[in-house]
């Protein structure tokens, strides 16, 4: 009897079900070195594994001596039908880790299907799953979260089968089959009634794998916890026992070996886990390559990701679980899945030193549940946005669980670190910018940075200033200002700061602006000096060549942007030296679904007088007929319901766009329409012109003698689900009607081209911005508003709805419409002419009705506008036409198109007005 007592256990427990110490020995020695001698997973469920590598030891012995030549020749052709299948699953993660492939066979890994046959249809979706630790799904006899209710009823018929009918079958085996045929592709190796067939049926299921038709059940079925020595399954949890001394190994036993998994050393696995933990476990919504940081990306399986998500979770773990570490002395994703069976259905936030917070979910709803299924990361936010969105009515349609969660990350910081505040209070300003900090910061008039102003009690941490792009924390205004054109906005935390001053409803700068008229008058903030030379030693030029950033520097935008969500009332300043000389909190009066605030930090100008509105006005005369009854079946999808854009076949609405929707399920406009448009507005010459019989427009000018038609471009529309439609609000295909949703301001731009549009945020291509909005007009009562106007000049650029005046007929005076926005208009407004290569493009969006002589009209991005450029759009303005009722201006949009400068003129053809 050998001395060490383990050995001798082991010894005796196989003695008990019949296996002599003879076969054991070299079984155990071979697993011994296999798993570094770690006893715990020799010895778990009753050693289950040293009793499952002696049975394949001796199948694969037998089979050895009775093995006729053709099968000799037949295991060859199995070889390399092996040698064809994909890799086993952990082998397949690693080799997408070290390759940088996105294999699919990362989601083979956890299919039923082998060979030829295997396909999932996420591949691509989850190989690119952030935070999926492949790794630890991998591990050991896989769970296979495709497998079917039947197959995991199976799983004990397998196992009691492979072991030589010396354990009770589980009473789960009699609801099978009792010997399926090939027509049943994991029948062979579900169950075998008797040792005798064993050998036979093992060939049977191989012929099938070959054929790409065998499930490798044995390697990934799930095991059920209660399993005894006797459940067990294949020594398919056996590294490859080749060169092992002690154990010869026929052909077909490494043939067999070769489905078995290579368990490196370092990562020891749980049979007991089921494997769909270890996804839910470390799905991250946005995966960080921060090192050392605690938000890991799992699906690099960083170690200290594991480690630190595994240390959050670990909770009650008993001290003698004896789970070895990795060969880096850091816990493995095995532990991680052990540790969270105790935790699931809780919710672990865990921060690390470097600021970083990391939330994690676990579920246990889904735990023995054979019909389980790994979902995609993007299905399950989706469904969670939808759910949202449906059940809790959250208003704002680009909500989103990613930013649910990072919200959720900042607030535990801001909590968190609260009781740093009176400390980051006399921060010293020049100290290394720390993005941990969330703060806001304020420059004052001299350009320094006032950190005093945080006089709320038991208000976060005081805000800090990014560093300006130069770096100087303590630079001028103006130095602040030029480097701006180099960095765009801030690199990500200033987008961040942003974010936070928008959700600070009662920060800690409350007030801080001088309110007129009310009773308590906080201390007034040090705002930005003004841009116009009165001020310091700032530069007017300095400014204005901020470049494509916009003309504010992005320090005094996130004042303005924290101001703008505290301040309940606008002001408006008459004095030059103020830093801010008008300031509108929001001058949609709240019928936006957002706050759009305006500021004046260029000269002593206050807004126009004008009307916000959100939605068209009819002024007169204009003919829109919106009733429903002119909506026909080709033009809605009464049957739809939730989001049309989730639809296979596209409903009716999609027939407008070419049979395809015009936009993605993000909400942004497809490429081609966008491509098409912009190009529209670039290069009408080459773009589908319609020529009037006789044009409205003219005859609007002069009814005597009618100029003939100069052309109008045949555009593109988008069409909008709508009223008749059975999808709901939240649907993909209705954006423009949901109004702007996107973080905007109106700025006095520096270049003298007076107020313009500029976003706060950093915004995709393809989004949508905002709508034209004015009063609908006819095109004569436009031309005489225009011309009874002192001031052309001053009027609000109209624009004309002649998109698809070519299919409308010869159009009444009533239906050849304009939209003027310069008493009644929205933020659009405000958007300013940029010759050429514009930021935005206008897009014709039919909504209510499908008589396109009325339309909205709506702009996207041409390209990514990073937050605080200036939202422009082309007016298709001829500088030479000095015919048209709209005085044309002196264009200062600074493009190097630019069509008004002073070089041999660019004529083109005016569009619209
Ligand atoms: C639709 S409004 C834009 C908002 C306008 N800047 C304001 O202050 O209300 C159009 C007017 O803005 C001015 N504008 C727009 N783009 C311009 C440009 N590139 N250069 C100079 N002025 C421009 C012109 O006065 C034009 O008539």
């Amino acid at each position: 009897m050998p001395t060490n007592p383990r050995v001798a256990k082991a010894f005796r427990t196989m003695k008990d079900i019949g296996i002599s110490e003879e076969k054991v020995k070299p079984v155990l020695k071979s697993l011994l070195k296999l798993y570094d001698k770690n006893w715990a997973l020799i010895e778990e469920e009753n050693y289950r594994a040293l009793a499952d590598a002696i049975f394949e030891k001796e199948e694969a012995e037998a089979a050895e001596s009775k093995k006729p030549e053709n099968i000799e020749q037949e295991e060859v052709l199995e070889e390399e039908a092996v040698d064809e299948e994909p890799e086993r699953p952990l082998k397949r993660s690693r080799l997408r880790h070290q390759e940088g492939q996105a294999s699919s066979s990362a989601n083979n890994s956890s299919s039923v299907s082998a060979g030829a046959s295997f396909k999932m249809p996420k591949v691509e979706e989850e190989a690119e799953l952030p935070g999926t630790n492949f790794q630890g799904r991998s591990q050991g006899p896989q769970l296979n979260n495709r497998t079917s209710a039947a197959e995991s009823l199976s799983v004990p018929c397998l196992t009691y089968a492979r072991n030589k009918g010396k354990q009770p079958v589980s009473p789960k085996a009699s609801m099978l089959p009792e010997k399926s045929g090939p027509s049943q592709p994991a029948g062979p190796e579900r169950y075998q009634p008797n040792s005798d067939d064993r050998v036979e049926n093992d060939t049977n299921s191989r012929r099938n794998h070959r054929k790409g038709k065998e499930p490798q059940t044995a390697q990934i079925m799930p095991r059920e916890k209660s399993l005894v020595l006797g459940n067990a399954s294949h020594a398919s949890n056996l590294k490859e026992p080749q060169g092992e001394p002690g154990i010869e190994l026929s052909p077909k036993q490494k043939m067999l070996d070769t489905h078995a998994f290579v368990k490196p050393k370092d990562e020891p696995y749980d049979l007991d886990s089921p494997q769909f933990e270890v996804p839910i476990a470390v799905i991250h919504p946005e995966p960080s390559n921060n090192k050392g940081s605690s938000s890991g990306n799992a699906s690099r399986r960083e170690p200290e990701t594991s480690e630190t998500l595994a240390a959050g979770l670990r909770g009650g773990r008993e001290a003698d679980e004896d789970i070895p570490t990795s060969s880096n002395g850091l816990e493995t994703s095995h532990e991680l899945v052990k540790v969270q069976n105790r935790c699931y259905s809780n919710i672990h936030i865990a921060s690390s030193t470097f600021g970083e917070v990391k939330v994690s979910i676990g579920c246990d709803s889904a735990l023995g549940r054979s019909d389980f299924h790994l979902p995609s990361l993007e299905a399950v936010l989706k469904l969670v946005e939808a759910k949202c969105l449906k059940s809790y009515k959250v208003p704002d349609p680009n909500f989103s669980v990613t930013k649910l969660m990072k919200d959720m990350c900042e607030c535990f910081l801001e909590l968190g670190s609260q009781y740093n505040h009176e400390l980051q209070e006399t921060r010293n300003v020049d100290a290394e910018n720390d993005i941990g900090y969330r703060s806001i910061a304020l420059v004052s008039s001299n350009g320094s940075i006032n950190s005093e102003l945080d006089s709320g009690e038991a208000q976060p941490e005081k805000p800090q200033l990014p560093p300006p792009c130069n770096g100087h924390t303590n630079g001028t205004k103006a130095d602040q200002t030029t480097s701006e054109g180099n960095c765009g906005s801030a690199p990500g935390i200033n987008q961040n700061i942003l974010e936070h001053a928008t959700s600070q409803s009662s920060g800690p700068l409350s007030g801080c602006i001088e309110l007129a008229g009310m009773e308590a008058q906080p201390e007034k903030p040090q705002l930005p000096p003004p841009c116009n030379g009165h001020n310091n030693s700032t530069s007017t030029d300095q400014i204005a060549s901020a470049g494509n950033c916009g003309s504010a520097p992005e320090i005094d935008q996130n004042v303005l942007e924290h101001v703008t969500s505290q301040s309940p009332v606008a002001v408006c300043e008459s004095t030059p030296d103020e830093a801010v000389s008008c300031f509108v909190e929001d001058i949609t009066k709240g019928q936006e679904k957002v706050m759009i605030s305006l500021v004046n930090q260029v000269n002593s100008k206050s807004p126009p007088p004008f009307h916000y509105i959100a939605q068209n006005v009819v002024f007169q005369n204009a003919y829109l007929n919106f009733s429903l009854a002119r909506i026909g079946d080709n033009n809605s999808c009464s049957t739809c319901c939730d989001d049309c854009l989730s639809l296979s076949t596209p409903c009716a609405c999609a027939y407008e766009s070419g049979g395809d929707f015009a936009y993605t399920k993000e909400g942004l406009v497809k490429e081609e329409l966008l491509k098409e448009s912009i190009s529209m507005n670039r290069d009408p010459k080459k773009h589908c012109q319609f020529f009037c019989k006789e044009c409205p427009l003219e005859r609007s000018k002069n009814e005597d003698i009618i100029e003939p038609c100069k052309g109008h471009l045949v555009r593109n529309f988008i069409k909008e689900c709508w009223w008749k439609c059975g999808c709901n609000k939240q649907c993909g295909n209705r954006v423009v009607q949901r109004g702007i949703s996107r973080k905007l301001q109106v700025f006095m731009t520096p270049e003298g081209k007076g107020w313009g549009l500029r976003t706060l945020e950093d915004l995709p291509r393809g989004a949508f911005v905002c709508e034209y909005v004015g009063e609908v007009l006819t095109n004569a009562e436009l031309f005489s508003r225009v011309s009874q106007s002192p001031n052309s000049e001053e009027h609000s650029y109209p624009v004309l709805l002649d998109a698809d005046w070519g299919s409308e007929g010869v159009l009444k005076d009533e239906e050849a419409l304009c939209l003027d926005a310069t008493f009644f208009g929205n933020v659009a407004r405000f958007i300013n002419h940029r010759c050429f290569d514009s930021n935005m493009v206008e897009i014709p969006v039919e909504i209510e009705t499908p008589d396109h002589h009325y339309y909205h009209l709506a702009f996207f991005t041409t390209r990514k506008v990073k937050a605080l450029e200036e939202l422009t759009w082309d007016y298709g303005i001829d500088f030479d036409d000095h015919e048209h009722p709209v005085k044309a201006f002196r264009c200062q949009c600074g493009s190097k198109f630019c069509r008004n400068m002073k070089r041999p003129r660019r004529s083109r053809a005016r569009r619209g007005w």
